[in-house]
């Protein structure tokens, strides 16, 4: 039997075992049509988060824009959440630290939209200056008024960008274009940067004495909240005009209506509120020509919610699909094509991380990762957070993944070091990879790396040389080595009959201590391991799985 859904022809068994993927803001066809190729999809959107809560539980992923707000709640009901996917920017609306402790990942699309909070950026500056919407308003209403609203220029003014990323540089470029001097203030970018723009980089106090226009570009942060504020507002010349199409919260909203009601300053334009929708009894709404308001439309365009929506969509699909995400804001440094190149590295430090758990049992107070080698001149964070993943699986199983096997680690107080020796040589061509465990049961490390197809190789236990690739079922020993232990070891198993697949025995010097890795095709029956340790010559004996 076919069913038809949003578009596309699915046997209706399998569309009952899809995934469900909840959209919860208006979002363009184009995303919910990609989403209908691996999940149910259902459009429910002006949920407060109350209601969202009570139905979340039921859902794989979640796609929103800035009108869904995701709490510390609606993240605990989650329960099956796998991904949130903002069709947008800003991830200020959704709780980002929960989700990623649940193990969550937080997509965006930070360049989707940024040409049409530019454009709207632009074009709130000039109609501010010519006092558009007014005249508009007053025409349409029978009016032909052209005295009211003698406008100004913005050629040859100063506009001050607050925030050179994606959308303040564009904004600067088209203003410099329309004859405007540029001056900015980030603290993250450089003065070749700014430079490149046509902007003078000064500090935040010039920008607030000497532009004519102010734009911000900026996150809402501690540090960007309440930004503009009756004393930074004091700071700027009467004529001054301010625009916000960044954040509400980044200006004081009573702050900003006094100043323009009082003429200390020449007027703003907003399209972001520090509590949206808009109060109906909010300061703003009292003013005049002088003050522009527009409900959050940055990124209201065509072009831009089908760039944000197939963003997103692809994003949530690849990650329903088990797939890496291109644009997670809550994984460390894991872009696709980083992941592509790393992956193999990544498998050898979670298989590591895994067996290290268990060679060292006990509490774990340090991991060390020493990326040795060749391996040394990798990009390090994706492999530490791999074998962070490996090493908390015993504890975690399935609970641990990429976006939260970092702040599980910091919570469980493990500090993590990280060393790289490049001039470390080995037989190994790709490097390897050393973890060092101390704990509770004292120092404990392990030690692999990959053969020319990418297999692994674990190549160190507690500093006795082996050469065992991993498998699911390992038998660890410490011994003595002397004749005849290997044979009554292979006994035993044989006579609970445990298939061994492969054998090693890694010792330093001859006829002292020793380890014996054997990789067993079946699990260990109970009670084989005190058997084992009963045998003449063997000191300790412990089972790994991986
Ligand atoms: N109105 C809308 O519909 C709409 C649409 C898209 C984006 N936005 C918002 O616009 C803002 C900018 O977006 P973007 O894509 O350009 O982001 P971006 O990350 O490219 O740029 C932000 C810039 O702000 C700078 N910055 C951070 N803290 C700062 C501080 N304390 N002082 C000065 N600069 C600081 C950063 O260095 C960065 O260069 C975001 O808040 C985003 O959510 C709004
Ligand atoms: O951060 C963003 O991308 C903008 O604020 C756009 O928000 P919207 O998707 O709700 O229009």
């Amino acid at each position: 039997m076919i069913g038809r859904i949003c578009g596309s022809s699915i046997p209706v068994a399998r569309w009952l075992t899809m995934p469900k993927v909840l959209v919860s803001d208006p979002i363009d066809q184009v995303g919910l049509d990609i989403l209908s190729q691996v999940a149910q999809v259902d459009v429910k959107t002006g949920l407060s988060p109350s209601e969202l809560a009570q139905i979340i539980g039921e859902y794989d992923a979640l796609m929103l824009r800035s009108g869904t707000r995701v709490t510390a709640e609606v993240i605990e009901a989650g329960q099956k959440l796998r991904i949130i996917g903002r069709a947008g920017v800003g991830v200020d609306n959704v709780d980002v630290p929960a989700a990623t402790r649940r193990g969550i990942v937080v997509v965006n699309s930070p360049e989707g939209n940024t040409i049409a909070a530019a454009e709207h950026t632009l074009a709130m500056m000039l109609s501010l200056s010519r006092h558009i919407p007014d005249a508009n308003a007053s025409t349409k209403s029978g009016g032909w008024d052209r005295k009211s609203f003698v406008g100004t220029e913005v050629y040859k003014k100063t506009l001050g960008v607050v925030g050179l990323g994606k959308i303040g540089s564009h904004v600067a470029t088209v203003a410099k274009a329309m004859g405007m001097k540029l001056l900015a203030y980030d603290p993250f970018i450089s003065a070749e940067r700014a430079e490149q723009i046509g902007a003078r980089l000064v500090e935040l106090d010039i920008l607030f004495q000497e532009a004519d226009y102010i734009t911000l570009h900026i996150p809402k942060t501690p540090e960007t909240a309440n930004l503009i504020n009756a004393e930074t507002l004091a700071k700027m010349k009467p004529t001054t005009r301010i625009i916000n199409c960044a954040r509400g919260g980044v200006i004081n909203e009573q702050a900003l209506a006094d100043a323009i009601a009082a003429g200390k300053i020449g007027g703003a334009a907003l399209d972001v509120y520090d509590q949206e929708p808009l109060q109906a009894d909010s300061p703003l709404r009292a003013l005049g020509k002088n003050l522009i308001l527009t409900p959050h439309l940055g990124a209201s365009t065509t072009e831009a919610q089908v760039n944000v929506a197939v963003d997103v969509a692809e994003q949530i699909r690849d990650v329903l699909l088990g797939l890496p995400a291109r644009s997670a804001v809550n994984i460390p440094g894991l872009y696709p094509d980083i992941l592509e190149k790393l992956r193999p590295y990544l498998q050898l430090a979670e298989t590591l991380g895994n067996l290290l758990s268990q060679v060292a049992g006990g509490r774990l107070e340090q991991l060390t990762v020493r990326l040795q080698g060749e391996l040394a001149a990798q990009q390090s964070q994706p492999i530490v957070v791999a074998a962070l993943k490996g090493l908390l699986t015993q504890a975690l199983r399935e609970r641990v993944n990429y976006v939260n096997a970092m702040i599980e680690a910091k919570e469980r107080g493990i500090r993590i070091i990280e060393t790289r020796d490049e001039s470390v040589r080995d037989d190994y061509a790709g490097g390897s990879l050393q973890l060092v465990a101390t704990g509770s049961n004292g120092e404990h490390r392990v030690m692999g790396a990959l053969l020319g197809d990418g297999e692994i190789r674990i190549t160190n236990v507690d500093e006795f040389p082996v050469n065992v690739p991993p498998s699911r079922y390992m038998l660890f020993t410490r011994h003595r080595d002397m004749p005849g232990i290997i044979g009554k070891i292979g006994s035993l198993l044989g006579s609970f009959n445990v298939n061994i697949a492969s054998m090693q025995v890694g010792r330093r010097i001859v006829r002292g201590d020793a380890v014996m890795v054997l990789s067993l095709d079946d699990p260990l029956p109970e009670g084989i391991l005190a058997e084992i340790t009963k045998v003449a010559g063997i000191s300790d004996a412990y089972t790994v799985v991986l």
